[in-house]
């Protein structure tokens, strides 16, 4: 009996939706996975492997394309672009399925799809390169290059080239393409890293120390991590190290007051409450109820009591909270270049405009937040990319604007191997596929107080 939708067909689906109408894939897949949950584990997989794996590797698949067929990637119809290019990603990316599958599939769903007058032209641009693959000759230019090796959109290597040596671009694009391991932390509130290691390993887990903290692990060979009971008993949360560093780096002492003004969904807030030790409190606000959901969630499997979620936007001032938190976290939203390994279409949607847009936004926000920090408190200022106009730039953009603050050095939050990587202004930036961890940039400012020499 043919299924009513195949697999093939519902990966075509959700490129259409992420590539032609502009939605995030990782909302649209599990939207999909959700749906059809009727689906075998391997049907499953092989939607999500698809998915992934073409928008990954779009540039390549597209110049692959355009190298073997008359019509260019950008002239064809959005159906056929979409079944040529997951079709493209399964010959060069799964050896496990012949290539001739490949090509009656994708003939196939071009039919089923109303496009039976194309059929020809589907299956000869695929049996095209299947046969003649390793024949394709790559760009010389070296930016061109790495572009296409790597599918990252040649405007962020030029944007990065201005910044970075060549040598380090090449190896941040090179991992996001690497399998990245899931980091965990332990919940020092519940269990000890030695006792929560053991019990990981009895689930059958394989799990590492990390390099960076001994609270942190890195985890694999499990089938789904929400079943570990580990993680039900909320013994661990899932976070980048990165994450955890930048709690490490805002110096939390018992009894603090702190207010995350970012926080969804909560894993920063939840570490700052670990380091409580039960006692002060942190406000973890975002801007919408279902992301304080989010938080509420997290807080209730992790029963930390010294936690609260709020619902409030940090680009407007709070006339009530002004000077009242000696820690403001300000994790802000951000272009998320450094983890583009995790956020596979996001390199396709940035945009310079949208960057500069996001640059004026962080600055709204650290204008209204620093507000907030008692004298002598700190206000942490981080994201998760590596541009410098929302990192470094609005370092100093705030310290022009706030002379009452200033930036302090974190090298002794950090690991040794991590010292060297602080900049002589104090700040971190960390690097993926240079550091063990996502790209991330971290900086402690401190607001004066009147025993300061000024
Ligand atoms: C980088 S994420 C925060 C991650 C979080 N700190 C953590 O560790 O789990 C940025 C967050 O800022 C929130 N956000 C964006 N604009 C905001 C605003 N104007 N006010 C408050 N939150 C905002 C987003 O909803 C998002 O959850």
């Amino acid at each position: 009996m043919t299924k009513p939708v195949s697999e093939r067909e519902l990966v075509l689906a959700i490129l259409l939706e992420v590539l032609e109408k502009g939605q995030y894939s990782h909302i649209v897949l599990s939207r999909t996975l959700e749906k059809y949950q009727y689906l075998e584990k391997k049907e499953r997989a092989f939607i999500t492997r698809v998915t992934e794996g073409t928008l990954e590797h779009l540039i390549e698949i597209d110049y692959i394309l355009d190298y073997f067929s008359k019509v260019k990637v950008k002239k064809m119809k959005p159906v056929i672009r979409g079944i040529l290019r997951s079709a493209v990603y399964q010959l060069k990316y799964m050896d496990s399925i012949p290539d001739p599958a490949v090509c009656n599939e994708a003939v196939k769903l071009a039919v089923k799809k109303g496009f039976a007058n194309l059929k020809g032209f589907v299956n000869g641009v695929l049996r095209n390169v299947a046969r003649n693959l390793e024949q394709v000759e790559y760009p010389e230019e070296e930016r061109k290059a790495l572009s296409v090796k790597y599918s990252m959109p040649e405007w962020i290597l030029e944007m990065w080239e201005r910044d970075m040596p060549f040598s380090v671009i090449e190896k941040i694009a090179a991992s996001f393409q690497q399998e990245i391991p899931v980091t965990i932390r332990c919940n020092q509130e519940k269990t000890s890293p030695e006792q929560l290691k053991a019990a990981l390993e009895a689930e059958g887990v394989t799990v590492e120390e990390h390099p960076y903290l001994p609270s942190a692990f890195r985890i694999s060979g499990y089938d789904y991590l929400k079943n570990l009971l580990c993680f039900r008993k909320g013994w661990f949360v899932v976070q980048d190290i990165s994450s955890m560093l930048a709690v490490e780096a805002a110096q939390v002492k018992e009894n603090d007051q702190v207010l995350d003004v970012c926080a969804a969904p909560g894993g920063k807030a939840l570490y700052l409450a670990e380091k409580l030790k039960g006692t002060g409190m942190v406000e973890a606000r975002d801007l919408t109820m279902y992301k304080t959901g989010l938080i509420e969630e997290n807080i209730a499997r992790t029963g930390f009591q010294n936690i609260k979620a709020v619902c409030k936007d940090a680009a407007v001032l709070d006339e009530e909270t002004i000077g009242s938190a000696d820690i403001v976290l300000a994790d802000l939203p951000c272009s998320g270049l450094g983890v583009l390994g995790k956020k596979t279409d996001l390199k396709y949607k940035v945009s310079p405009a949208g960057m500069k847009e996001l640059v004026l936004l962080q600055r709204r926000i650290l204008h209204t937040v620093q507000n907030y920090v008692k004298p002598g408190g700190t206000l942490l200022y981080s994201t998760c990319t590596i541009h410098k106009e929302e990192n470094e730039e609005n370092v100093h953009w705030f310290l022009k604007e706030h002379p009452a603050f200033v930036l302090e050095d974190i090298r002794k939050d950090l690991c040794l191997e991590l010292q060297s990587s602080v900049n002589e202004e104090g700040w971190l930036q960390l690097l993926p596929g240079i550091h063990d961890s996502d790209g991330f940039f971290i900086a402690r400012l401190r607001r004066r107080q009147e025993s300061d020499k000024i």
